[in-house]
């Protein structure tokens, strides 16, 4: 009866199979040590490579280990509260639907109140700048720690409980990708803590020790320092408020928990998304008032990009009568459900990674055009959208077929009109 509900083996695998898996997990950590061991240099060059390696032994602190580990149990006693609503995520396979605790906005209100009151007690966020490499180092172990042990956890789960994107029977494939679909321990659910809580609220708690780290160097925030924080805390609000929204994203619904999300959540989100603050530490920018008015602008227009094709596609995924939505056109498919083909939908194939992707150049911009390094989050995002986008359209046309076709046909363009 069961053996209907069984995960299919993954037959088409990707990022390169096995080989690019192995790739990846030895070049995402080794990514994150160069730019941040790049940036500390004064000429701060991407040619100068290696970058001056300090002793593998100055990485390790059982100091900032514990600090580490204090963080992440603060989040998960966070989540654990019983404060905000409860939903419920997407059909699974074996038709059972599971229980999410909404309740990420709270947790970021908490954080902040406790943030505040460290500071106010004389907490030096600084101590984050400080001891950068040795929270990454910490952080990169931590991701493969649990990594191992979710790896370990998956060959003990029921094969209706396994990953259609982490199932190849490959275990270097499937450590990688995730083997488990939804690992849980009780109702606390791994993958839906680590993407929102632990690495975005770090990203921002990161940003702001590297304002203060430049307070203290020069007396007072640079605008440059100002933008890039307020930007980049406005995007993770964003995805705290609209928690709700990443139960349907690919990483919840397709990709399994393994070591790609796992780094991705824990190390790579707070310690390389954060490389335009740290970057501006060492290498102070003045910033004009009207380049600042430009980029502020450049901003604007990517995030309302951003968050109004999202939220027109979650509105009539959930309610395709919702008065918000009625007035756009639709085609029909064969699984029911019907595709969008006007508004922002029928301009480009994926309007919010275009939205993002304006969004990140706003984000580097501010660290002016001296240096390759602080734009290697645009380079780095542009891949790894293009890469999605091509990742989800192979899905769609294998759920649509037809119906995709159509769509295609009248949306030409992927993510930029007239280009791609
Ligand atoms: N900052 C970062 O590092 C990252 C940010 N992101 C951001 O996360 C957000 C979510 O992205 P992601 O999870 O990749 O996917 P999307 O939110 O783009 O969702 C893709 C899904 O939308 C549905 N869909 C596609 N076209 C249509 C249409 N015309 N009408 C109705 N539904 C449609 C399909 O699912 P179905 O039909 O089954 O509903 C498709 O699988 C994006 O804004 C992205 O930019 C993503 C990755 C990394
Ligand atoms: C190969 C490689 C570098 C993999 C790591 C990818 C991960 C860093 C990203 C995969 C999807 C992500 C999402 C967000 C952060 C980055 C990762 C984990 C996200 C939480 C950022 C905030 C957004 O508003 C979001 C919630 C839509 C988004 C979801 C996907």
């Amino acid at each position: 009866m069961m053996d209907r509900y069984k995960t299919p083996r993954t037959k088409e695998l990707e990022f390169g199979g096995p080989l690019g898996a192995m790739i990846l997990i030895f070049l995402m950590p080794a990514t994150i040590f160069y730019l941040l061991l790049t940036c500390r240099t004064e000429q701060a060059s991407v040619l100068n490579f290696p970058p001056p390696l300090p002793p593998l032994s100055t990485l390790w602190s059982p100091h900032t280990f514990l600090l580490l580990l204090a963080w992440v149990g603060l989040q998960a006693a966070l989540y654990m509260l019983p404060m905000g609503k409860v939903t419920e995520g997407i059909v699974l396979r074996d038709k059972s639907r599971l229980q999410y605790r909404i309740n990420a906005f709270h947790a970021m209100g908490v954080t902040a109140l406790v943030v505040g009151a460290g500071l106010a007690a004389g907490l030096r966020l600084s101590y984050i700048y400080d001891n950068f490499l040795q929270l990454a180092f910490s952080a990169l172990l931590l991701a493969f720690g649990l990594s191992f042990l979710l790896y370990f956890k998956s060959l003990f789960a029921p094969e209706t409980a396994l990953a259609p994107g982490g199932n190849s029977g490959n275990p270097i494939y499937d450590f990688f990708m995730g083997h488990e679909l939804n690992p849980r321990i009780g109702s606390f659910d791994l993958k839906y803590f680590c993407e929102l809580r632990p690495g975005l609220l770090g990203w921002a708690l990161v940003n702001m020790a590297m304002l203060m780290k430049e307070t203290e160097l020069r007396g007072s925030p640079s605008l440059a320092m100002l933008l890039v924080n307020a930007f980049q805390l406005l995007y993770v609000v964003d995805a705290l408020w609209n928690e709700e929204a990443i139960l349907t994203t690919m990483d919840i619904v397709h990709d399994g928990f393994g070591f790609m999300l796992v780094f991705g959540d824990l190390a790579w989100v707070p310690f390389a998304y954060s490389l335009q603050a740290y970057f501006l530490v060492n290498h102070p920018q003045k910033l004009s008032l009207p380049m600042a008015v430009g980029i502020l602008l450049l901003n604007g227009l990517g995030y309302c990009i951003f968050r109004s094709a999202n939220s027109q596609k979650n509105t009539f995924r959930r309610n395709p009568n919702d008065p918000r939505v009625t007035g756009l056109k639709t085609i029909p498919t064969a699984t029911g459900r019907r595709l969008l083909v006007s508004g922002w939908w029928g301009f480009v194939r994926h309007p919010n990674y275009l939205g993002d992707l304006i969004m990140a150049l706003a984000w580097s911009l501010p660290c002016g055009l001296t240096h390759v390094l602080p734009y290697f989050y645009v380079f780095y995002f542009t891949v790894l959208l293009i890469h999605r986008e091509a990742r989800d359209e192979h899905q769609c046309l294998r759920k649509y077929g037809l119906a995709w076709q159509e769509y295609c046909r009248r949306v030409p363009y992927r993510i930029f009109p007239y280009l791609y």
